[in-house]
């Protein structure tokens, strides 16, 4: 039997006999099976979408001066140019520095690589037609990578089944001659394809970025990055891009600003990326249209990841992508928003009499039970929950009808009537009721999915229907079958740590 075979059987033989530590070679192929597979994997179609570039003059644009801290002020507007390092520069200018001389005929160099290795000439990724192409730089790395994907194609198990929502499409494998040397690259889905201004933020998941097979060596070097971040958040950022709403200047961060980064400044960065910290307005608030977008996935997520127990993802990371311009649009005033105008009477009920007041995480029973009650200690909001979280989630109440007779819980709340417009307080509703982490989760969820997608859709924009946020799985060079049959408490944690700081971002925002 193959090696890769054997993983494909992982969930059929002792996983405890395997320790990926004391096999040296697994989970590697077999020398030459993977030489002779590569090349082989025929791309799918995929259309190709021709659009305009990001406008290149936005890079010229200077940051705006800002009197806040350092730290905020880079978060702001990005490092100084020199002598602080490449990912400093903006887009132009890696464009210019690093023009690459020998990039295969029909392919370009992907300019949105937020973290990652680069291959020979500082030629990372490519694209062509809709797809990234991801160089194996490490053969045990690219091996790994590629066997997770082939699995996970194969899959018939439910949760990896769900899992494949989360990550993006792989299209085998392609051998490029590039500078005049055979590579071997990964062919994936390009997740930012269709965005305009691509705003990108990789999130390393986890306190520990180091596998089975990890030298002492690599342990070491592993243990002293990011070491606030990963100790505090569970997660670290190895990189981002915005595009600032507030001067339209493209603001890329790389590794060595991440590592620079602990708790708060985590925190920072990502409302940096969320183009919510301008340094000149201390009111900046995170659009919650956003929030709402990378919070549905994230919940999918963080449940599917209380679930499943047949790996361990050591070293992945979640890639956040929005579109710039659709935020922009969002963001622009209207008429009727603008404090100018005359027309619009504030109801006596309006939007700030529901406003979520809140300390503390929403992981917190006190805190959930606050969210959702009001002085008087009614529910809010009818969602049927009951204020009370359990590690498995959110406990719904039976509803009581007007006798006080315990109903069962009304999978089509009905709004009540001062909420019956506003399509945040309805997505809200769902989202919240949605977001049970009982057995009957599959069946209430998935049943009500296409109505749950619905709201999203109204809440983000009235006319568009596709969303513009991306949130993915990414990076799967060292996920290892799992030596028992626990979850994979260190992907978990960084998940439900993240969750938590959106879940906070979403009480601020706007
Ligand atoms: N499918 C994709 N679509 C768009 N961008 C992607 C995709 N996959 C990866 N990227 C971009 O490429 C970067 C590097 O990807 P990835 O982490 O998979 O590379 P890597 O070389 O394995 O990284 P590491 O050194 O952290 O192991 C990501 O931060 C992201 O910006
Ligand atoms: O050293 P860096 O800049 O932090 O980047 C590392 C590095 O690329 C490392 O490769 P290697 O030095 O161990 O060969 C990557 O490890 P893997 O190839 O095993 O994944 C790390 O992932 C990089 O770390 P990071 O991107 O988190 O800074």
């Amino acid at each position: 039997m193959s090696l890769l075979n054997s993983i494909n059987l992982g969930h059929l033989i002792d996983k405890k006999k395997i320790d990926p530590a004391k096999n040296p070679n697994f989970p590697l192929i077999q020398a030459g099976s993977r030489e002779e597979n590569m090349g082989k994997s025929e791309v799918q179609f995929i259309p190709i979408h021709h659009r305009p570039e990001p406008n290149s003059s936005m890079c010229h644009v200077q940051p705006a001066t800002c009197k806040s801290s350092s730290l905020q002020q880079y978060l702001a507007n990005g490092f100084p140019k020199n002598p602080a390092g490449p990912e400093e520069k903006n887009e132009e200018d890696n464009d210019e520095a690093e023009k690459p001389s020998e990039i295969p005929e029909g392919y370009e160099k992907f300019n949105h690589q937020m973290a990652g290795h680069l291959s020979g000439n500082n030629i990372g990724m490519l694209k062509r037609d809709g797809l990234v192409l991801k160089p194996i730089i490490k053969r045990e790395c690219g091996d790994r990578e590629i066997n997770f994907y082939e699995q996970l194609g194969r899959t018939t198990d439910k949760t990896m089944t769900e899992m494949k929502n989360f990550v993006a499409k792989f299209y085998g494998t392609r051998r490029l001659s590039v500078e005049g040397e055979t590579r071997d690259f990964i062919a994936l889905e390009d997740l930012v394809e269709d965005f305009k201004e691509p705003c990108i933020m990789d999130i390393k998941i986890g306190r520990r970025t180091w596998d089975p097979d990890a030298t002492l060596e690599k342990i070491r070097s592993e243990e002293r990055k990011y070491q606030d971040c990963k100790r505090d958040l569970g997660f670290c950022i190895p990189g981002f891009q915005v595009y600032k709403l507030s001067n339209n200047q493209l603001v890329k961060q790389g590794k060595e600003f991440g590592k620079s980064l602990n708790k708060e400044g985590a925190e920072d960065a990502i409302k940096t990326f969320l183009n919510a910290n301008e340094c000149n307005d201390a009111t900046a608030k995170p659009c919650r249209c956003l929030i709402v977008q990378f919070l549905a996935i994230l919940w999918r997520i963080l449940y599917w990841a209380r679930n499943q127990r047949q790996y361990r993802f050591y070293s992945t990371s979640i890639l956040l992508a929005y579109d710039a311009r659709r935020l922009r649009e969002k963001t622009k005033p209207t008429p009727s928003s603008s404090p100018s105008s005359t027309t619009s009477t504030p109801s006596p009920q309006s939007k700030s009499d529901y406003k979520f007041t809140r300390k503390g995480s929403l992981y917190r029973p006190m805190s959930l039970a606050v969210l959702n009650k009001n002085n008087e200690g009614n529910d809010r909001i009818p969602t049927g929950f009951s204020g009370q979280l359990t590690k498995e989630g959110p406990i719904l109440n039976p509803q009581r009808s007007s006798t006080g007779a315990k109903q069962p819980i009304d999978v089509h709340p009905i709004v009540p009537s001062i909420l019956s417009d506003n399509t945040w307080s309805k997505s809200m509703t769902s989202l919240k009721r949605t977001h049970s982490f009982q057995n009957n989760y599959d069946k209430d969820v998935q049943n009500r999915k296409q109505n749950y997608l619905h709201l999203l859709d109204e809440l983000c924009d009235e006319r568009k229907s596709s969303h513009w946020a991306v949130v993915k799985m990414i990076d799967f060079a060292h996920v290892f079958p799992a030596e028992n049959s626990d979850v994979d408490e260190n992907y978990l944690a960084g998940i439900e740590s993240l969750v938590r700081v959106f879940e906070e971002l979403l009480m601020e925002s706007d």
